[in-house]
């Protein structure tokens, strides 16, 4: 059983402009200790998506179908007691916005006392102790000095770590972070992920990471999914995703990370805009803005299947590679395969593709697994792709 399972989960706000079905029939799951990623550009689903695993979608919300389980437990389901439990000590989250987090008039140490105190995990010296240990762990330099301080005297990165200490104060087996690098120096950002990358490891905790940034996900996730105006497109282990993309949408949002040896001077961006989400496209939502759409695809809703089979992902069942595109199930006419060019740190090239016309991912040097960090490179090289953050948007 795996440690969160989401079936179907479908969120609507009722908004003055109509529905808005922020999250459609969307399924996934999250082994333990597993780092699993959320992608795709603002306006998505992402944030709606983490919120509903906590039931905290708020009106004009409403979570309208679906089930969410978590070691087999519905969370749907819980009571006010369960769910209260269920935060904080089961699966907790951190938000990109640490000002959001944290309270302005307590020190933080105080506030990761108080969460830990409110889920009977500790109290008094105990407490404070696995607080400044806490704060240690997230690599915060001076933990006790950080623990006497208010949100406002710690930096930018500092109060992110200190907003992750206080989410893993209650010993979550579920931590998920909501663009927890956005508007982090470079160099930060790299040593942020590889804090996460430890903690995942030490805590074994299980981390949802969501991010507009395929970049990120490169540097510290197992697997990931692709998501566009509410649904799953894609769903791969990361290599997968990064070295054969299998949707039209991803190749194109990998296309937007600078990489080492790009010449380019402006970084492609998918073109046009995510739709409105009151009156989505009909057929496959993104072929307004693919390259590769035919008649099929204005008229059919192409649905999330496996690769190697080109059968429709059952429910539960982890897929190895599965795409949402009519190219998986036969229904184009012209075949699609992407160019991918991977330049290692030498800018020596080797191209992996069967070629194709227009193909629109070209260097992946972001998927390599060497466990190099932007930390080790000057954090403005425009070669390190350190700032794709920024640019892929
Ligand atoms: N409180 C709300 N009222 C009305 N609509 C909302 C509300 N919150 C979210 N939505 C709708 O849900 C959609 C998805 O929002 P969500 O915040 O999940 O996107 P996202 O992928 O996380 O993007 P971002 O990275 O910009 O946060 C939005 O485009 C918006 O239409």
């Amino acid at each position: 059983m795996a440690l969160l399972e989401v079936d179907d989960l479908t969120v609507q706000f009722y908004t003055e402009d109509g529905v808005v079905r922020a999250v459609d029939g969307f399924s996934y799951e999250i082994e333990r200790g597993e780092t699993f990623a959320i992608v795709g550009e603002s306006g998505a689903g992402k944030s709606v998506a983490s919120l509903s695993l906590l039931r905290l979608i708020e009106r004009p919300g409403e979570i309208v179908d679906g089930e969410i389980r978590f070691r087999g437990r519905d969370v749907l389901g819980f009571s006010q007691d369960e769910l209260r439990q269920f935060r904080g000590n089961d699966a907790a989250i951190a938000f990109q916005n640490p000002e959001a987090m944290l309270d302005p008039v307590y020190t933080v140490g105080e506030q990761i006392v108080e969460t830990m105190r409110a889920h009977d995990i500790a109290t008094g010296e105990a407490a404070r102790d696995r607080a400044i240990s806490l704060l240690e762990r997230v690599d915060i330099a001076d933990p006790e000095s950080a623990y006497t301080d208010y949100p406002h005297e710690l930096s930018g990165g500092m109060a992110q770590r200190a907003v992750i200490a206080t989410a893993l104060s209650c010993d979550p087996d579920l931590l998920i972070l909501d663009e927890p690098t956005t508007g982090l120096d470079v160099t930060i950002q790299a040593q942020l992920l590889e804090t996460l990358t430890d903690l995942a490891e030490t805590f074994d905790t299980a981390i949802q990471l969501v991010t507009h940034d395929l970049g990120v996900v490169a540097d510290c996730c197992d697997r990931a999914l692709v998501m566009y105006a509410g649904r799953a497109v894609e769903r791969a282990p990361v290599e997968e995703l990064f070295y054969d993309p299998s949707h039209p949408y991803t190749a194109g949002l990998l296309a937007s990370i600078p990489r080492i040896g790009d010449g380019r001077d402006r970084l492609p961006a998918v073109p046009g805009s995510p739709p409105d989400l009151v009156q989505v496209p009909t057929g496959c939502r993104f072929h307004p803005r693919c390259p590769y759409a035919e008649d099929v695809c204005a008229t059919r809703d192409p649905k999330l299947v496996e690769l190697e089979t080109g059968n429709p992902v059952p429910d539960g069942r982890r897929p190895d590679h599965a795409s949402a595109c009519h190219e998986h199930t036969g229904n184009l006419e012209g075949g699609l395969d992407y160019e991918v060019r991977i330049v290692d740190d030498r800018g020596n090239d080797s191209t992996d593709s069967s070629g194709q016309d227009g193909a629109v991912s070209d260097g992946l040097d972001g998927a390599e697994s060497d466990g190099q960090t932007d930390d080790e490179t000057a954090p403005d090289d425009p070669e390190t792709g350190g700032d794709h953050g920024e640019r892929s948007r």
